[in-house]
């Protein structure tokens, strides 16, 4: 097992990089502790893989350093580094048994027989494949394949560190929950270092204590599901965590007055106060679906909108609102009537997010 650090880590596929977008990483430093159960959460593009490969030595990075434990890893090759990878789709050898699939890694660095049968064991109760041990791969469903494949990564108890690349994509949406429930479970048992690269939100948080939200070959956030949640500090975050994602208002200070457009927001003065001092014109305001308080009279300090639409989900419905020409979203529970044509809204104070070029700043509560 090994603590991950990178260091001032940057790739480009390119030969001559010279601006930003001509990185797949973007300078970065970042540290995943030893026997920590993390996710690499992020869309299409963002660099999750290049990541990931860059850390099980699969590609060399452009600049910076892969330090496992403090040693310089760079110019190791993957089988030097002692990691586990398990790929999107399985990786089982067709003609061996589940049993003989399993213990491949380990007979591989000559384990003893004995020692051998002993984690196969108890990967396979674990993963719940000890009635298959005797079938040849080539008669499993695409299931059971990648539960081995995931076998075989979980099987050496000597790894730096187990890398998932997004391993249910080919799994039933019914068992997905299911095993990602389990593998929870063998994190907890094993305590490995593991990074679960995922696209879905819900994927990265029911496996993960912390998660890295990439964006644009960057890690923008990195914190618990909750803090990502409650607090994201950039405005992707924001859109990407939660469903429907985070409102984002755009804002400008007129006369000392908070203004959406043309229409004032009725707010706390200390986001005023902080506009004072922003010299940019990308500015908004973050507020989430959930923390909107929605009134179907008008209370003190309350804003009025025109409701467009609602979206009933059973438990809770989703409000589409206008306020003055901005586009919002407002969640209530099922207790709350949904109201018609006419709402007011009421942002408390310590739900609104303040962001600059993006990214949250920090605003003191009097
Ligand atoms: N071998 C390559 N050669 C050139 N560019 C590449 C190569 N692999 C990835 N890229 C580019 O690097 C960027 C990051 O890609 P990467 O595959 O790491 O993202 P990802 O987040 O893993 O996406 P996905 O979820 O689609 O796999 C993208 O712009 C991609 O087009």
């Amino acid at each position: 097992m090994a603590e991950i650090a990178l260091k001032s880590l940057a790739h480009s596929y390119l030969p001559n990089p010279t601006k930003p977008g001509d990185y797949a990483i973007r300078e970065m430093n970042h540290v995943w502790q030893q026997g920590g159960a993390y996710a690499l959460l992020g869309p299409s593009g963002c660099g999750k893989s290049t990541l990931l490969n860059i850390i099980s030595g699969l590609l060399e990075p452009s600049s910076g350093e892969v330090l496992f434990d403090g040693e310089r890893v760079n110019s190791l090759p993957p089988e030097a580094r002692n990691i586990a990878q398990v790929f999107q789709f399985p990786v089982v050898y067709d003609t061996m048994t589940v049993y003989d699939n399993l213990a491949f890694p380990l007979r591989n660095v000559k384990t003893p027989e004995d020692r051998v049968h002993e984690r196969v064991m108890e990967v396979a109760d674990a993963l719940e494949l000890t009635p298959h041990l005797k079938r040849k791969a080539k008669n499993l469903s695409a299931d059971e394949k990648q539960k081995v494949s995931m076998g075989r990564g979980l099987v050496r108890d000597d790894v730096s560190a187990i890398l998932f690349d997004e391993p249910l994509t080919v799994i039933d949406p019914q068992l997905k929950w299911k095993l990602r429930r389990k593998l929870k479970e063998i994190h907890q048992r094993f305590e490995i270092t593991m990074v679960y690269v995922t696209h879905d939100q819900l994927e990265a948080s029911t496996f993960a204590d912390k998660i890295a939200v990439m964006y644009e070959g960057q890690v923008v956030q990195f914190g618990t599901p909750r803090e990502l949640f409650e607090a994201p500090n950039h405005t992707f975050v924001g859109y990407f965590i939660g469903s429907p994602g985070m409102n984002f208002i755009d804002v400008s200070l007129r006369n000392g007055r908070v203004m959406a457009g043309e229409t004032e927001l009725h707010i706390g003065r200390e986001i005023a106060k902080a506009l004072q001092d922003v010299r940019t014109t990308n500015v908004k305001l973050g507020i989430r679906p959930e923390f909107i308080e929605v009134h179907d009279t008008a209370v003190e300090g309350s804003m009025a909108v025109d409701v467009e639409h609602v979206q009933d989900l059973g438990t809770y419905s989703i409000l589409y609102l206008k306020l003055g020409e901005t586009s919002l979203k407002a969640r209530i529970e099922e207790e709350q009537d949904a109201p018609v044509g006419k709402a007011y809204l009421r942002f408390p104070n310590d739900r609104v997010g303040l962001y600059v070029d993006e990214f949250r700043v920090e605003v003191p509560h009097e």
